[in-house]
């Protein structure tokens, strides 16, 4: 039997919670409870900001990954907050997967790669590949890059296109006015008071982590979950035969490429 993960109470006490979340376990002699989460999707700063509390938090962000031995996907490279909470998982023994764009893929822009590092043909792509290889998402601070990343899987959790819990970390009331901007468009009608509920924040990683943890998702039952399936099989087909017809056009360049070495050989009579 596998239960769809919005029908799954965050917490079970018995045998079936190992069963649907392997990693999520309770062993009667180990105090540690381990995440119901593999992947975590952190979107932040590609700048470290003017205080010393924004790298911190990336610092701290990346320790409690690794304490809860989460793996990380984010933006790739390391510049700004995004460089100190990959390398921090790095080398805390985490896997890091940074998915990069080809054409933000030079040290120039994005500094030196960390762990893995998966490049797709645009921004688009991008976003599609972290939120299919995470099973939530955290935002740090950062400028319109991570507002509209947050942003898009807030929307795609209102939509019901995914059930991942989205997480603030809101260091010293950087998101403050973001959330009284958020409350407003509730009070003026413009976001469903059960929709608020899809944020979830808090001022240190540990506590956003566990309110992740322990988030429960709520539906209106007006999208049906079925059809979004269908539409985002249909998009990893397309993003699939993307990637793929790229490396066989990347295969022939280097085909040619030594086709051409070879031959300059053999007229040089070398
Ligand atoms: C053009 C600038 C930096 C380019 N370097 C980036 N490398 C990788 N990923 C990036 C980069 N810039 C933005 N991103 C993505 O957006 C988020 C950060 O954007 P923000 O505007 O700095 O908040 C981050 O999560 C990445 O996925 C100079 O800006």
């Amino acid at each position: 039997m596998v239960l769809p993960f919005r029908h799954v109470p965050a917490f079970q006490d018995d045998d079936m919670t190992l069963f649907v979340f392997p990693r999520y376990w309770k062993n009667k002699n180990m105090e540690e409870a381990r995440s119901r989460f593999k992947s975590v999707c952190v979107f932040c700063g590609s700048s470290v900001g003017k205080r010393d509390c924004y790298r911190d938090a990336a610092l701290e962000l990346g320790q409690e990954l690794v304490k809860r031995k989460l793996d990380l996907v984010y933006g790739g490279g390391s510049v700004g907050l995004m460089g100190i909470v990959s390398q921090e998982v790095h080398n805390g023994g985490g896997h890091v997967l940074g998915i990069i764009p080809k054409t933000l893929m030079c040290k120039e822009i994005t500094g030196e790669t960390i762990g893995e590092v998966r490049a797709v043909s645009n921004m688009h792509q991008r976003k599609a590949e972290m939120a299919r290889h995470s099973d939530c998402f955290i935002a740090l601070p950062g400028g319109y890059g991570t507002l509209e990343e947050l942003l898009e899987v807030i929307t795609w959790a209102q939509l019901g296109i995914h059930d991942k819990p989205v997480g603030l970390l809101n260091v010293d009331g950087y998101y403050n006015s973001l959330l009284t901007f958020i409350d407003k468009a509730v009070d003026d009608g413009f976001i469903m008071p059960l929709q608020r509920h899809i944020i979830v924040s808090a001022s240190n990683a540990n506590d956003l982590v566990q309110k992740l943890e322990d988030y429960v998702p709520m539906h209106d039952g007006v999208v049906a979950k079925a059809r979004w399936e269908a539409e985002q099989v249909e998009l990893n087909a397309c993003l699939h035969s993307e990637t793929q017809s790229e490396q066989v056009e990347e295969r022939n360049i280097d085909l040619d490429r030594a086709q051409d070495s070879a031959n300059s050989h053999m007229s040089s009579g070398a």
